[in-house]
């Protein structure tokens, strides 16, 4: 496949970022080369759409797609050497029109008031560095807000709005201002182009490198000073320290975090370590969250739990990336509307549209929807696991997804469960939340046309919302448990389950009446029937239990 055949492909890949889509996976050409071919055309993206749309190019040449002739008159119009090879159907199918696409570059860049294409480029790069502020959150366990203003940014000025702080970012690449976030507490936002890498407060933790839909999940979850929390998908561990900065030293409060990943785990202990949260934060590492047992000694006294477990990662974006922003219909836009053939309007779609490609593509989305649903599975199990707290009242869901299978269709699984049901467990009302002044929701149309679910859940976008795509909403549960009629509701499910497997058809449809909601813990009931003479201590429950009814 032709460097640019793969380039397509990528650039119209769903999910992940655009360097886990080029480093995390085999690829024909260099690496870095379709990384640097992807980036630089994207950047162009505007001017590049209005060449394709004014000549026509994609109407007459049949081979050519959206993100194909993207990427080709890239290097075409604006690299030194050209398109990257020798000769091909596809360079043809570019060359053919050289002088047209000239003339409408030309034109276009004109427009913008740019003499030349080396002016053109550097307007591009000012834009794209303009794009993402530097999120920076300050460690509350380290130090305080006030002394990293004073200790750290003495000379800079604060600004009331985020546009204002970009708007000067984009004239002066290194502008000495900043913008304090006004919904999550101690965040602080820079010019994009601000290295803080090398700044001793950040060498001394004092400052974290947060994005800022990265902290939304802990300041949602707002534990109480004292509270016993749980990360259940920890490392690198920024949402883990979040909540330690929150809760305090000192105010006898705990964060138990979780990581599966051993190699992650050593990651997330340096973190914690230099974020000053040794002392609030126990790191079980290695270990699997679906595997704790919410009634031990240890974790049984948990109220807050933060759950932000491995998603596809379709909305991270980093600092150098766009998305493909789709054509406008070209004739329209020219005012010289025309009917386009049924074929022809195909070939317009921004997709590959050559046809062992087109077969390729299929597959790969048929892919990556069973991948998608295998995640939003997990995902859903993690929450489910968390409900089964005893003393559990809040539970914030979190991804850096955009895809609505990850986000609401699994808040909707979960308030559908049985675990939910019957625990009480129910959304957090935007009104109730921390997040209130957040004005981006979820999707009401996956929402089943739910108002409260839809306003209860958190979505920010990508670049539009100052960082990347993220989703988040909080699970609470008013009332406590009775956790002895529950062990006795559990047992009888386990009973009524084993039962089942002896008496099939004559108990078949009865349902355990055990719950005031009539519901079944399927959960209890899926365990594996084992068929066998009732213990001795199951028959005293059983009696127990016909007595109470
Ligand atoms: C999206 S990352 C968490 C990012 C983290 N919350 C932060 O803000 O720095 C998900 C993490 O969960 C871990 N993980 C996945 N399944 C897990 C499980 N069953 N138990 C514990 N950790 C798990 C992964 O190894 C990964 O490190």
């Amino acid at each position: 496949m032709s460097l640019y055949l793969e380039a397509a492909t990528i650039l119209t890949a769903p999910n992940g970022s655009l360097k886990s889509r080029i480093y995390h996976q085999p690829v024909k050409s260099p690496p870095a080369r379709l990384y640097a071919l992807i980036v630089e055309t994207l950047k162009h993206q505007a001017i590049l759409n209005e060449v394709i749309e004014n000549s026509g190019i994609l109407g007459i040449e049949k081979k050519l797609t959206h993100p194909l002739a993207l990427l080709l008159l890239h290097d075409h119009l604006l690299t030194r050497n050209g398109i990257a090879t020798s000769s091909g159907p596809l360079k043809n199918a570019v060359l053919k029109h050289k002088a047209r696409l000239s003339a409408e570059f030309t034109r276009a860049r004109i427009r913008r008031g740019l003499g030349s294409t080396a002016a053109l480029k550097e307007a591009a790069d000012k834009e794209a560095a303009a794009k993402i502020p530097r999120w920076v959150r300050v460690n509350a366990l380290k130090t305080t807000l006030s002394d990293v203003l004073k200790a750290g940014f003495a000379e800079y000025m604060e600004v009331a709005e985020l546009k204002s702080l970009l708007d000067a970012a984009a004239t002066a690449k290194n502008a000495r201002v900043y913008y304090k976030d006004p919904i999550v507490e101690n965040l602080l936002a820079f010019p994009p182009a601000i290295d803080l890498i090398a700044h001793p407060l950040y060498k001394s933790g004092a400052l974290i490198l947060q994005d800022r839909s990265s902290c939304l999940p802990a300041h949602l979850l707002d534990p109480p000073k004292g509270a016993r929390t749980i990360d259940a998908t920890a490392a690198p561990g920024n949402k883990t320290t979040h909540i330690a900065a929150l809760l305090g030293d000192g105010n006898g409060g705990t964060v138990t975090a979780f990581e599966k990943d051993s190699r992650r785990a050593e990651v997330l202990k340096k973190m914690v370590s230099r974020a000053g949260g040794d002392a609030v934060i126990t790191i079980k590492a290695g270990e699997d969250f679906l595997k704790a047992d919410p009634k031990s000694e240890e974790l049984r006294g948990v109220t807050h739990l933060l759950l932000d477990p491995s998603c596809s990662g379709s909305g991270i974006v980093s600092r150098e990336e766009y998305s493909l922003i789709p054509l406008s219909d070209p004739a329209e836009k020219n005012g010289k509307k025309r009917k386009r053939s049924a074929a022809e309007k195909v070939k317009q779609k921004p997709l590959i549209v050559e046809e062992e490609q087109g077969e390729q593509e299929e597959s790969r989305q048929d892919m990556e929807k069973s991948r998608l649903l295998a995640l939003a599975e997990f995902q859903k199990g993690t929450i489910l696991h968390a409900m089964k707290f005893p003393k559990a009242r809040k539970i914030t869901y979190s991804t850096c997804s955009i895809h609505a299978e990850e986000n609401e269709d699994v808040v909707m699984g979960v308030l559908a469960s049985a675990v939910a049901r019957r625990r009480g467990w129910r959304v957090e009302r935007r009104e109730e939340g921390t997040l209130r002044g957040w004005e981006r929701r979820g999707l009401l149309e996956r929402c089943g046309g739910d108002e409260v679910v839809a306003q209860a859940c958190v979505r920010c976008n990508p670049i539009e919302d100052g960082g990347i795509g993220f989703f988040v909403v909080a699970f609470v549960r008013d009332g406590d448990v009775d956790e002895e009629a529950e062990e006795v509701a559990e047992e009888g499910s386990k009973v009524q389950a084993e039962d089942n497997t002896v008496q099939k058809e004559a108990e078949e449809g009865e349902e355990w009446k055990g719950f005031s909601d009539g519901e079944v813990d399927t959960e209890a009931a899926e365990e594996k029937p084992q068929v066998q003479a009732e213990s001795g201590e199951k028959q005293k429950k059983k009696k127990k239990r016909q007595k109470r009814k």
